[in-house]
């Protein structure tokens, strides 16, 4: 071989290329997208947007281009190991993230510190938790079976305190608690401080410049030219050995395909051979939270603290201060509507809900309205590639359905949010992408 060129040998001597069709540029088609690529395979992401990042997506107003605030994603909890992992290993640095949260209920404000859960609730809590660690698998099956809501009554929570619970914990769903699983909300709350009003619970950290960051960090580690946008895919066809990926006018074939996309989106795709009748019907049963971001910018920060959060029961869930920690003297508040509330919210004029929005925001300053710039929303429930927030586990579905949609269909693995262990959170999203592509590589 002396005689040939560097390349030339390595090119006789390397093994035929794995090559990989992945559906989805989220965080957890990029994750795969990235481990595969890294370990020598060939990779194709297929991404329906004209953006990557799908529900990490952070904006910046033109008035005020050096602010960034998230239209999805938001925090990275600090038990959220494998997006942190990944965040050190591409160099992206994160920084605090965290709030006081205020209350504004029956129309009075409360500050933090002036408002919490009675002594009877934190015994409830405490004891219920206490039992939930011994559970065996039997008992969190039978408790898969109960809403969030009613499970809170029978283990002796106070209505008053309940309907607390019920606005702050629908902003972790998308959807009031009556529709939650209370498996998923009991595994979910477990060994976190849940009975003090300035819990963090998993709202930790932030992507220091914003959580497309990571995104941009993971796009620019492919080869050019591997992601490929505006590409809705449409039919995934499987031969013996190979996989074929097709959109409207391109096809892409491969030896392994991996969907990354939402579960919500999987039955709009032809599939030969077709999927299993269960998992289709699962992907048909769950639901996707609803939830609109409205990202308020004002001409000054009339809001009482920079770390300020609030919880209301009026028009929107909560508000809180998205440029925390960014550098003034402009700001901007997000709103954050859930459910009901959320597809109220979006089916008003940008005017009508500036309106709404800046009634409710009354109560916290005088100057909220005067002192708005502009409005950006997005309505996850009304996304093409979504239909919704994220995916929410009503009772009796998570043990049953959800093993179902993480079933490989022939050489098509499935990644994404709403089979993660972290599910409904970017971790989701992250670890999954880590499993589909390790499961690939060994
Ligand atoms: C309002 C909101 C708040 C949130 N808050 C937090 C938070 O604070 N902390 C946190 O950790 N997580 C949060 N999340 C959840 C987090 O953003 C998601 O879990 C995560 O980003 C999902 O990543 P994914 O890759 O699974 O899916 P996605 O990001 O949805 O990626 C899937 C991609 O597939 C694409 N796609 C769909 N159909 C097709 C098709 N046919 N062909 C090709 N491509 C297709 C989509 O366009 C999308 O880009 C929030 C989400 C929302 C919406």
């Amino acid at each position: 071989a002396c005689g040939l060129s560097l390349e030339a040998q390595r090119v006789r001597t390397a093994r035929p290329q794995h090559s990989c069709v992945i559906v989805g540029a989220g965080l957890a088609g990029l994750t795969a997208a990235y481990r595969l690529s890294a370990a020598g395979w060939k990779v194709t992401v297929l991404e329906a947007r004209n953006r990557a990042g799908g529900r990490a997506w952070t904006y910046r107003f033109a008035q005020a281009p050096e602010l960034t605030c998230e239209m999805g994603g938001e925090w990275i909890g600090k038990d959220h190991k494998q997006i942190l992992a990944l965040a050190r290993e591409l160099n992206v640095a994160l920084e605090p993230h965290t709030y006081r949260v205020w209350l504004l209920q029956q129309d009075q404000l409360r500050a933090p510190g002036s408002w919490g859960f009675s002594e009877k609730s934190q015994a409830a809590w405490k004891k219920f938790m206490e039992q939930y660690k011994k559970y065996d698998e039997h008992e969190k099956r039978r408790l898969d079976d109960y809403d969030w809501w009613t499970w809170l009554g029978k283990i002796g929570m106070t209505e008053e305190d309940r309907r607390i619970r019920e606005i702050m914990d629908s902003t972790d769903y998308g959807e009031s608690i009556r529709e939650v699983s209370a498996f998923v909300a009991a595994d979910e709350y477990v060994d976190t401080d849940y009975i003090n009003p300035n819990n963090t619970d998993e709202m930790d950290y932030h992507v220091r410049g914003g959580n497309s960051e990571l995104v941009n960090a993971l796009v620019a580690r492919l080869p050019a030219g591997s992601v490929h946008l505006n590409s809705a895919v449409t039919s995934i066809t499987q031969k013996p050995g190979k996989v074929t990926a097709a959109t409207a006018t391109e096809s892409f074939t491969a030896d392994a395909c991996i969907f990354a996309a939402p579960a919500s989106v999987l039955n709009s795709i032809q599939f030969e051979p077709a999927l299993s009748p269960f998992k289709a019907l699962a992907a048909d049963e769950l639901e996707y939270g609803r939830i609109i971001k409205s990202q308020m910018l004002f001409d000054k920060r009339f809001w009482p603290a920079e770390d300020f959060s609030l919880m209301s029961d009026e028009t929107s869930h909560q508000y809180y201060h998205s440029t925390l920690g960014q550098a003034g003297p402009h700001g901007i508040l997000c709103s954050y509507a859930c459910g009901d509330k959320a597809d109220v919210l979006a089916a008003q004029s940008k005017a009508d809900r500036q309106a709404q929005l800046m009634r409710d925001l009354a109560a916290v300053s005088p100057d909220a309205a005067a002192a708005l710039i502009d409005s950006f929303d997005q309505p996850w429930q009304s996304d093409p590639w979504v239909h919704g927030a994220y995916a929410i586990y009503r009772p009796g579905q998570w043990f049953r359905i959800r093993p179902l949609l993480e079933e490989p269909h022939g050489k098509v693995l499935f990644a994404g949010e709403h089979i993660g262990d972290w599910q409904g959170f970017m971790e989701g999203a992250v670890s999954t992408g880590e499993s589909a592509a390790g499961h690939l590589l060994h």
